[in-house]
């Protein structure tokens, strides 16, 4: 697992627009390698934000929409085309704007879909998708997400995996149902650190002074059930983007601001 990597921006709409430029040139870098790339995207402000900022990015087109396979952390367990779920806010700052291959975007079960309202099932049926899309070349039953997003909430949760519940404890699945949550809605589906973890590269984004405690906790050694930001680790990077309100309580000697 890599150490983590951090990269202060002066602030969230820099962090946002900085970070889409970034993403854009790793998509565009695997599609040249590997002839095509897959992201795994997030929910809330930050991983929304991420999302605008790159329908807005002026090198957008240089990705080849067709050849990307997108997947979500999580999801709130809620019917299709629903506000509230990540899928349907994605699909309005970005997704619906560019010519995206529909067989290669990977939105996890909604709540009135074939699993009704069981999101364990949803989740069961989301984690043979992902095995199915696996190939002999990956690190287990996922394939090898060149970028994972990860959104960091305010008591260091990732996806839809909270400080102590059962759902950070999992080490065998892929995809699990939390019942729950903190952070509403209760209901939904996440991936767990292990499926986390096979990815390339793990991307967290936090910005603003609500994320400062969670940033500085995550990286000074918690441990993954206290603080599961911390176990989100990629295979080869493990990249921290932060505004500098989300950094200010990081020690100073051990991640000084990189350039603004
Ligand atoms: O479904 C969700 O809510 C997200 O996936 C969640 O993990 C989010 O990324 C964090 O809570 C940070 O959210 P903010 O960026 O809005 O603080």
């Amino acid at each position: 697992m890599s150490a983590p990597q951090v990269v202060v921006h002066r602030d969230k709409e820099l962090m946002a627009k900085a970070a889409a430029a970034r993403l854009i040139t790793k998509i565009v870098d695997a599609q040249a390698a590997r002839g095509s790339a897959s992201v795994v995207l997030t929910g809330g402000r930050n991983g929304n934000g991420l999302l605008a900022a790159l329908a807005e990015a002026p090198a957008r087109d240089a990705v080849d929409w067709s050849r990307l396979d997108l997947w979500w952390g999580d999801e709130r367990f809620a019917p299709d085309g629903d506000p509230e779920r990540n899928h349907t806010q994605a699909r309005e700052v970005l997704l619906d704007s560019v010519p995206l291959n529909p067989a290669r975007v990977h939105p996890m079960p909604p709540a009135d879909g074939p699993y009704g309202h069981d999101a364990d099932a949803a989740a069961e049926a989301y984690a043979i998708e992902l095995a199915a899309a696996a190939g002999p070349e990956d690190h287990g039953p996922v394939p090898s997400f060149d970028v994972l997003l990860l959104g960091v909430g305010p008591d260091t949760h990732v996806a839809s995996l909270f400080p102590e519940l059962p759902a950070v404890y999992e080490k065998e699945r892929t995809v699990v149902g939390v019942h729950g949550a903190p952070k509403p809605p209760p209901t939904r589906i996440s991936l767990t650190l292990p499926a986390i973890r096979a990815a390339r590269e793990v991307w967290l984004l936090a910005a603003g002074e609500d994320k400062a405690n969670a940033a500085a906790i995550a990286l000074s050694g918690a441990g993954e059930v206290q603080a599961p930001a911390a176990g989100a680790r990629g295979r080869s990077r493990t990249l921290w983007l932060l505004d500098e309100a989300a950094a200010s309580q990081l020690p100073r000697g051990l991640y000084p601001p990189a350039s603004a």
